[in-house]
């Protein structure tokens, strides 16, 4: 996937412009830049919701693309292992497939042992890693993570940072949205968007 020259702006201001980047699948990018810098804004481009103001987005047309919000969504009484195994099942696989792939996503973000418990059980960095298992068990070829620690205490942030750096996956190019240091640390590849920014109103 390649960014050419990619700009934005809502307004006068651009938020950034000039962004040129081959996004390759196997790397974990963070994405960081001050509060308001647009970061939110290149996820949405990323995933194809929003036509950049201008350059160019070179996404294959049937790419697969899962989010990871900054609040875990699950299902209350449903087992950590439930939330894995339905995508899988939605993609076709057979239940004994589905619950394999999911003790190895599970394992993957380091929740092999609470595979029974039930969402609302979860810790925040529990489900939070859980999301992150939830979005590689769609497949994604690109998965997009948005401020994956920012409700969570340090010790907590520390297990979802050491998940990050565990969910790098041949087929999928990674992006988190951070302001977290430590997530920025956990992550291979790294664009900052504040190098982007031009800090004057450009018409
Ligand atoms: N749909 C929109 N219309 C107008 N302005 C917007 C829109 N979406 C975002 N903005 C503005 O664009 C700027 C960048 O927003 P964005 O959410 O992309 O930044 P961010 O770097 O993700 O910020 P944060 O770190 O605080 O989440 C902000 O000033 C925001 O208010």
């Amino acid at each position: 996937m390649t960014l050419e020259r990619v700009g934005h702006r809502y307004s006068d201001e651009w938020l950034f412009r000039g962004l040129t980047r081959t996004l390759t699948p196997g790397a974990v990018y963070s994405l960081t830049g001050p509060s308001g810098s647009g970061k939110s804004t290149l996820l949405s481009i990323l995933s194809g919701w929003l036509p950049p103001r201008e350059g160019a987005v070179e996404r294959p047309k049937d790419l697969r693309t899962a989010w990871v919000f900054q609040n875990p969504h699950g299902t209350a009484h449903r087992t950590a292992r439930d939330h894995v195994v339905l995508p899988l099942l939605a993609h076709g696989l057979s239940t004994r497939e589905a619950d394999e792939m999911a003790e190895r996503h599970l394992e993957t973000v380091g929740l092999h042992t609470l595979t029974d418990r039930a969402f609302h059980e979860l810790s925040g960095g529990e489900a939070q890693r859980l999301m992150l298992a939830r979005g590689l068990a769609s497949a994604p070829h690109l998965l997009l993570v948005d401020e994956p620690t920012a409700q969570l205490d340090q010790r907590t942030a520390a297990t979802v940072n050491t998940a990050i750096r565990a969910i790098a996956a041949d087929h999928t190019i990674v992006v988190v949205a951070t302001h977290d240091p430590r997530t920025r640390d956990a992550c291979t590849d790294h664009i900052a968007l504040d190098a982007y920014s031009t800090g004057s109103a450009q018409a």
